[in-house]
């Protein structure tokens, strides 16, 4: 099919040199979306259909339609599911992409209900040979369930390098999730591994394909928690042939300026707090003032008077229709310039739209909208917020008290926009008055991952970019590691703008092994009493050890974990505190162990990764050594943040932890 594209003629397809240009990036952009992938086979799966689906499956009205028809071999009823939709040179369909409806069954369909299916199939390979298949007989009462050894053998492989797609594995509580209607926002609470990521991500390639018109022309969003993790995932869509989906983090979403500052722990909860956005709106409003002088024009020798109180009148008619202020602003000067309109017409005069547009640009008008509605420029409302203790106690009298209002006010008020340091909270605020004076584009999708760890203000952020689509919010309450961590998902989803998303829930783990879980589930009463211990579906045991060790013997104790570790096959994470990282990284290099960064890709050859806990969230490893828990938690300001942060950190393995400790382990942890 590639070559088939590759091999199209666009020369003389368009009548235009800006067209013929949009056809050729369109056919390079097909190309690219149809470049083999060594390690994916074409096909995974096969259906084949009860000959009663001659007559076709439930109505669709999409492209799986066309296939029943015209199936491989002259059969009308046998499907084989993949990754892209693959036709031969007469164009008859050979393989059907994994998100059509006829493809649907393939996830969904069960022995109690078929879904017409009389087989199902599932192929497996090894490096890219077909070595494997298994079959079940949907309507064959007497065979008994089995449970898939491919899942198992997928589930149960060695991790090394990028996240990977999991179209051939897709499980019915996920598929549901990743084919909800595009118009509805879901949000999915999941414990560790449970294939929150994995979900959204193949949410969004569903997404595109099923509405792909509509969402090429607003655009989809993923948002991650930070760079490592977006380097982590950026190939599952890619391999999904999605290649217009934008990642981002939710700091660079509103990257107004450079962050130069740094809030303490209830500074930045404070502006955080959904209140701020109250603050913000009255302080812009308050620029708006009372006309107390007529706006006077003069055309020729005719002067035309509109006096105060009718200002007044429209002034206020703009305040009340709730617009956004630049919308208001701009919508001023023709207000006025109407009134004055209607005055020519009672003086006999019949002015037209052109003469509007010329009393709205009159000096006399741009003066009174200067005066009564001047421009406001969202960074430095901002940064007059938190450097006017007048102008703050004004805008938030009876919204934050006097210690509040301390606690936001800079301690040296900075000059300038450029100069100021802002923090990562304060550009939150900047977005918020940006979008106060002018609206923020709405996108058609947005999949909003470690959506737990935002703060109100930041869902605010968040929610104006999916205001007229639809938003997947992934997460999990007991990762969340920042003070401002959301408690509820009805809070958050009432912060993002989507109050009646349904909030769904997976439980079965597809990472951690069962020890391992059982293990880290053992902080879930000090961390989020409400949440249940995650299942495995895992059956390998996984190697587990923790290991106690002297203080003076902790650093090499640590390096011996890893050495034993690189022993077996598969990725490696040495996971420790922040402040802990910069020994353990000359203790590697003294032991002659290379490593890298997180975010750096893992490969065969370098397969040991030293990741500060702060960026481990997202992440997994084989096999994770984690260095001094009690560090992991005493690097975070409260004891419940730290716990959590320790958490994440147990949850990342996905065949075996090692626990090395000197200090004492957390309560909870300690036999
Ligand atoms: N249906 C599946 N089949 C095979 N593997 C799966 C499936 N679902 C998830 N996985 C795998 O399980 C692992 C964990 O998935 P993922 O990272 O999406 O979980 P998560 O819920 O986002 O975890 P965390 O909360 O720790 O970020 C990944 O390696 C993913 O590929």
């Amino acid at each position: 099919m590639r070559e088939e594209v590759e091999s199209l003629d666009t020369a003389d397809v368009a009548a235009s040199w800006v067209s013929a240009e949009v056809v050729r990036a369109g056919v390079q952009e097909r190309i690219k979306a149809l470049a083999d992938l060594s390690h994916a086979p074409l096909f995974f799966g096969r259906l084949d259909y009860e000959d009663a689906l001659a007559e076709g499956p439930p109505a669709d009205g999409s492209r799986g339609g066309a296939v029943r028809q015209h199936g491989p071999g002259g059969e009308a009823h046998r499907f084989y599911i993949g990754r892209r939709h693959v036709h031969d040179r007469e164009g008859d369909p050979m393989v059907i992409d994994w998100r059509a409806p006829v493809s649907q069954p393939f996830y969904r369909a069960t022995r109690r209900d078929p879904q017409q299916v009389r087989l199902r199939r599932r192929f497996g390979y090894t490096h890219g040979d077909l070595t494997a298949y298994e079959d079940e007989h949907l309507t064959d009462t007497t065979e008994a369930d089995r449970s898939s050894a491919l899942l198992q053998r997928e589930i149960e492989r060695p991790r090394v390098g990028p996240m990977r797609d999991i179209v051939a594995t897709i499980q019915p509580e996920q598929d549901e999730i990743v084919r909800a209607a595009v118009e509805g926002t879901v949000c999915v609470q999941g414990a560790p591994g449970t294939g929150k990521t994995a979900v959204g991500l193949h949410r969004v390639a569903y997404l595109l394909y099923a509405h792909r018109e509509r969402l090429a022309r607003t655009g989809t969003l993923v948002i991650g928690p930070n760079e490592s993790f977006l380097h982590y995932i950026e190939q599952v869509l890619p391999a999904l042939g999605e290649l217009a989906v934008r990642q981002t983090t939710a700091d660079r979403l509103v990257a107004h300026f450079p962050v130069r500052g740094a809030d303490d722990a209830p500074t930045a909860t404070l502006k955080g707090d959904a209140r701020m956005a109250e603050v913000l709106r009255r302080a812009l409003l308050s620029h708006v003032t009372t006309p107390t002088e007529p706006c006077v024009v003069v055309r020729g020798s005719r002067r035309w008077r509109v006096p105060a109180y009718e200002l007044a009148e429209i002034t206020e008619q703009l305040r009340e229709r709730g617009i956004r202020y630049g919308a208001a602003r701009e919508a001023l000067p023709q207000r006025i310039a109407h009134a004055v309109l209607i005055r020519m017409e009672q003086a006999g005069e019949a002015p037209d739209d052109r003469v509007q547009d010329a009393v709205a640009r009159n000096p006399a008008v741009k003066a009174t909208v200067k005066e009564v509605w001047p421009a406001v420029d969202p960074a430095r409302l901002v940064l007059r917020l938190l450097s006017d203790a007048d102008f703050l106690a004004e805008q938030a009298a009876g919204i934050l008290d006097d210690q509040e209002q301390k606690t936001l006010l800079w301690a040296r008020p900075a000059r300038g926009v450029k100069s100021a340091k802002w923090s990562a909270a304060d550009l939150v605020l900047i977005d918020e008055a940006m979008d106060l004076v002018a609206r923020t584009p709405s996108l058609g999708h947005v999949v909003l991952d470690e959506a737990q760890d935002l703060s109100p203000m930041q869902y605010r952020a968040v929610g104006r970019r999916c205001s007229t689509g639809s938003a997947t919010v992934l997460g999990d309450i007991a990762q969340g590691t920042t003070p401002w961590a959301t408690g509820s998902w009805q809070e958050a989803l009432r912060h993002l703008g989507k109050p009646d998303a349904a909030v769904e829930e997976l439980t079965q783990g597809f990472r951690v092994p069962r020890e391992v879980i059982a293990y880290a589930s053992r902080l879930l009463p000090a961390i989020a009493p409400e949440l249940e211990e995650a299942t495995s579906v895992r059956e390998a045991p996984g190697d587990f050890a923790v290991r106690a060790v002297p203080a003076g013997e902790l650093d090499a104790a640590v390096v011996a974990a890893c050495r034993e570790a690189l022993g077996r096959e598969g990725s490696i994470g040495l996971i420790a505190a922040d402040t802990r990282v910069d020994r353990l990284a000359t203790a590697l290099a003294e032991a002659g162990m290379p490593y890298l960064d997180p975010g750096r890709e893992t490969s065969e050859a370098a397969r040991l990764t030293l990741v500060p806990a702060s960026l481990a969230k997202g992440l997994e490893y084989d096999h994770v050594v984690l260095d001094e828990p009690a560090a992991v938690v005493d690097a975070e300001p409260d004891d419940r943040t730290g716990l959590r942060r320790l958490y994440v950190a147990l949850t990342r393995a996905v065949s075996g932890l090692t626990v090395v400790h000197a200090s004492p382990l957390p309560e909870a942890l300690s036999d």
